[in-house]
């Protein structure tokens, strides 16, 4: 049974004389700093204002311009109080509904709008002699959507025969033989009466004597594999009818044989395949409506490479062009398709096609074998590549994210299917950091965690295959994100050897717990044998799925390199497992023979992670084995032809060369950066809240109960714990800061001086300094608080001890918060930071070479360390110290992760000697300023 949306039912009630208008809605979006002088631009989102002879209604705001106009017409139907469940109309209703349809695209009204088939009527109308105003039946089958939709109403098989289409617009133009004349066999209507004069000058329609020939670059698709995919240049007048061209580059007679497929590849595109109705088809057309597919399968040859690109049955050659009116001008628009965008269409079908696209680097990229942090990932999302390639295949993906908090609460709502478009926009997910599906609660700050499954389905829900892991995950987008990956890479596997026996498909998609039924999926992916055939032993060895494990296993490649040269001095820096290495690299075409070089693919700055698997295990292999600043060279055997032929901008000059057995691939690889795992990295990625924040909240906490006045942040870097202070009552009125890092610091006073501007706090004076704390400034002594935040590991062990000592014997804070990492947690950061390796021993001992968290770390101490520094330190300035800490527990080894302890200065006792403080000590310099005086007065002049 067929629903009608509301847009549907009103434009079955109102037909033209409902007016939609949608206009867009900027949000303003307020920075909150009103020093800082870039405005933000909120998202663009629509209003739709509906017009109906009875009513105007205005919708609501919407992400989506169709939604806004889906909202305003379900309003109106309110209002007009009619009811859009009411059933789906009588065939005879959704017959007159096609006829009416028909009858107004052959209205004047029609020939004069902006509209996809409108410009076909007036083309046809410069068509010469007998041929002026014939109207090919496929065109108007294919460029209306409206009546498209009333025939897939009519008859559920035209969604996967949309030729079908066809058919019914003959039916329902026999019945308007008033307006319309048909030719039986010819599949053309022409209105009978001419339009008016005043129409067809208003419809602009070229003048004679102005003609201009565009060249337009297509691609002929033979339908027999063994010929080549070629270039075809469509020369088409401004004053004809371009279907009359591509008719005639395929040979044929008659415009009106020519049929035409959906639009391939992106959204909006006007990339379609053209290519001729099988004879048998046209014969039987009128004949019997229901034996026409079956017709249409028994005659002409099927055009795998075509079929398979635009998902539906295409015969004989095919010309794919870019090429059609559209609603957004009168004017014909055109786009050359060349070879490379061609062959880039082939490859965006596969999974592995798509990431490489999406990095644009055909010949470098490879999927990644593992979705670990958001800033690690480069290119398009796990998510968005699963939802491309099913729009590619005409497949829908599900997902159904699962707070596994809730399904423990025996919450009913804990499993709700979330179709893929309920979901928010990447943006929206990644900038916020997670996702909050409708339905699933975000408890990712409670420490909850996500599982998500999906499922595929054809467009007729036939089951394809689900995905349904077990590992769960802190944040909701997380899971969605590896779920995603987990299909697309064994989807990937399948197309890299799409001949691969059931048994092993079968046992690789159990160790993903992945579920698929053979027979729709056979059927879905049948055509992919013939365009991804090709073996190749590159990428055959270099990954594979791994059959036994849920991890996909990644291994180097077995063969070697035909040749490598690396060059230029050692740094002695060079990346590890988890680093991300920057390289610039080029790719060449290259014949031993006849020294022929042709570039083919090249980047300045391609960053990748090690040991990710998101490059060809070659580059990763070599630059592995360089240091920062030299280069490498090296050559390997072809890869896949398509592959070259997307990488490279003039396929054609390729083409000989690839025919000749002596070509190879040259690389040039320089490696720019390596920038280290991160701590920030592992800490955002592995704790949630983030460490930093954790040992941010810490500090505020303690601050709070301290009921201090004066507080002074040894270290304080770009301020992220004086600003978070800011986010509470407190009872401080004087805070300072001090660093020596002069960028840091200027960031903090930007951030601090906006923030103070606009808080209520009781704060009235805040300073930053820049100097090191291990010198004595008079200006910060006896506060009642001071923090250290992770500062001391960055200072030699000397100068901590130094600090320490200058702290509690001159500064004398009452309360002295310092926190440094836990060396002995590192085991576990290593161990997460790495998971894509855990089973393969080897990796595991490399992952441990690197010993600190952070490259800018001068060590990093035990617990027995830092209790020892701190008790000791304690004892001799008369302090007492308590330790703690935040990230994992203190009570299970191997204790916080950031491990914390608190001073408190005791009472002074008669034998210490305070040694004498001179208030003329100030080796800090100010660096910025703010007084609560300043700040109203300011606000006054202002
Ligand atoms: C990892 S950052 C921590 C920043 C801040 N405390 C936080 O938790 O976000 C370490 C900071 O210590 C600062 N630092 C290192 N040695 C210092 C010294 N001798 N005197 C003052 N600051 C120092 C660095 O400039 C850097 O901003
Ligand atoms: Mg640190």
């Amino acid at each position: 049974m067929t629903t009608f949306t509301p847009k549907a039912i009103v434009h079955k009630r109102f037909g033209s004389s409902a007016c939609y208008k949608v206009e867009e809605v900027h949000e303003s979006t307020q920075n909150g700093c009103p020093g800082l002088a870039i405005m933000q631009k909120g998202p663009c989102l629509y209003r739709c204002t509906l017009q109906l002879p009875e009513v105007t209604v205005v919708s609501g705001i919407f992400k989506k311009k169709k939604d806004a106009e889906q909202s305003a017409a379900e309003l109106a139907l309110e209002k007009l109080g009619i009811n859009p469940a009411t059933k789906s109309p009588s065939l005879q209703e959704a017959w007159d509904a096609l006829v009416a349809r028909v009858s107004f695209l052959f209205s004047d009204e029609f020939l004069s709008t902006l509209h996809p088939l409108s410009g076909h009527f007036r083309a046809a109308l410069q068509r010469d002699g007998d041929l002026s105003g014939q109207i090919p039946a496929s065109v108007i089958a294919i460029f209306d959507a409206t009546l498209c939709n009333m025939c897939k109403s009519l008859d559920p098989k035209v969604e996967s025969n949309p030729f079908l289409v066809i058919l019914y617009v003959v039916r329902a133009a026999a019945r308007l033989s008033e307006l319309i004349s048909t030719s039986e066999e010819e599949l053309w209507f022409r209105r009978r009466n001419p339009y008016a004069p005043e129409t067809v000058e208003s419809s602009s329609i070229q003048q004679l004597g102005s003609t201009e020939i565009f060249s337009i670059e297509a691609i002929n698709v033979p339908s027999s594999l063994e010929k080549t995919v070629e270039r075809v240049i469509l020369n088409v007048s401004s004053s004809g009818y371009f279907l009359d061209v591509i008719a005639k580059q395929l040979g044929l007679s008659k415009t009106s044989d020519v049929l035409i497929s959906r639009p391939m590849g992106k959204a909006s595109s006007e990339t379609r395949l053209y290519f001729a109705a099988p004879k048998q088809y046209l014969l039987d057309m009128s004949s019997d409506l229901l034996n026409a597919k079956e017709a249409c399968n028994s005659e002409g040859s099927l055009n795998a490479r075509a079929s398979y690109l635009s998902g539906q049955d295409i015969y004989g050659d095919a010309i794919l062009a870019s090429i059609g009116y559209t609603w957004r001008s009168k004017d014909l628009f055109y786009e050359d398709v060349t070879l490379q965008s061609y062959h880039r269409m082939v490859i965006g079908k596969t999974p592995g096609g798509i990431y490489k696209l999406s990095r644009g680097a055909i010949l470098a990229a490879e999927l990644p074998l593992a979705f670990t942090t958001n800033a690690k990932w480069k290119g398009s999302f796990p998510r968005e590549m699963l939802c491309t390639f099913c729009r590619q295949h005409r497949l829908e993906p599900v997902f159904s994210p699962q707070s596994t908090l809730e399904e423990s609460s025996e919450s009913p709502k804990s499993h709700k299917k979330l179709k893929v478009t309920d979901l928010p926009v990447k943006e929206a997910q990644y900038e916020n950091g997670c996702v909050v599906a409708a339905g699933v609660k975000d408890s990712v700050e409670s420490g909850g965690s996500f599982r998500c499954e999906v499922k595929i389905v054809s467009k007729f829900q036939d089951f394809i295959l689900e995905c349904s892991p077990k590992d769960s995950f802190k944040k909701q987008s997380d899971s969605i994100q590896n779920v995603s990956l987990k299909v697309l890479l064994w989807l990937n596997a399948y197309f890299r050897d799409p001949t691969v026996p059931l048994e092993r498909l079968n046992a690789s998609a159990d160790g993903l717990n992945i579920r698929f039924d053979p027979q729709n999926f056979i059927k879905v992916f049948m055509l992919c044998q013939h365009i991804h055939n090709v073996r190749h032993n590159e990428t055959e060895e270099g990954k594979s799925v791994c059959s036994n494990s849920v991890n996909v296993s990644y291994a180097l490649p077995g063969r070697e390199f035909r040749s490598l040269n690396i060059e230029g001095p050692d740094s002695g820096v060079t990346p590890s497992n988890g680093s991300l290495s920057s390289v610039s690299y080029s790719v060449s075409l290259v014949t031993e023979g006849e020294h022929m070089k042709e570039l083919l693919e090249s980047s300045d700055d391609f960053e990748f992670e090690i040991a990710s698997g998101s490059v060809i295990p070659h580059l990763e292999t070599v630059v592995m084995q360089m240091t920062v600043g030299q280069s490498a060279f090296f050559s390997m055997d072809l890869p896949h032809q398509e592959l070259i032929l997307a990488a490279a901008d003039d396929s054609a000059r390729m083409l000989p060369l690839l025919s000749s057995k002596t070509c190879f691939l040259e690389y040039t690889i320089t490696l720019l950066q390596v920038t280290e795992p991160l701590e920030d990295r592992m800490e955002q990625a592995l704790f949630s809240p983030p460490l930093s924040k954790q040992r941010v909240e810490y500090a505020v906490q303690s601050i709070k109960e301290s009921c201090a006045t004066t507080l002074v942040d040894f270290g304080c870097g770009s301020g992220s714990l004086l600003d978070s202070l800011l986010n509470y009552p407190t009872s401080l009125e004087k805070i300072a800061g001090v660093d020596i890092s002069q960028k840091s610091l200027t960031r903090a006073a930007k951030i601090l001086h906006s923030k103070l501007d606009a808080s209520m706090s009781a704060i009235n004076s805040a300073v930053l300094y820049d100097g090191s704390i291990t010198a004595f400034d008079s200006r910060l002594s006896g506060f009642d608080i001071g923090t250290c935040l992770e500062v001391i590991e960055h200072m030699e062990e000397d100068q901590a001890s130094e600090f320490g000592n200058v702290v509690l014997s001159l500064f004398r804070p009452r309360v002295l918060i310092v926190s440094t990492p836990n060396y002995e947690y590192n085991v576990i950061l290593q161990k997460s930071n790495l998971s894509s390796q855990e089973d393969d021993p080897e990796d595991k001992n490399q992952a441990q070479s690197c010993k600190f968290r952070n490259h800018d770390h001068k060590f990093e101490w035990t617990r027995e360390q830092f209790n020892c520094w701190a008790t000791e330190l304690a004892t001799r300035h008369n302090y007492s110290v308590e330790f703690s800490g935040v990230g994992g527990s203190g009570d299970t080894e191997p204790g916080f992760a950031s491990q914390i302890a608190v001073f408190i200065r005791g009472p002074v006792r008669q034998e210490d000697v305070l040694p004498e403080v001179s208030d003329m000590e100030h080796p800090y310099k100010v660096i910025w300023e703010w007084s609560s005086n300043d700040s109203s007065r300011s606000a006054v002049t202002n």
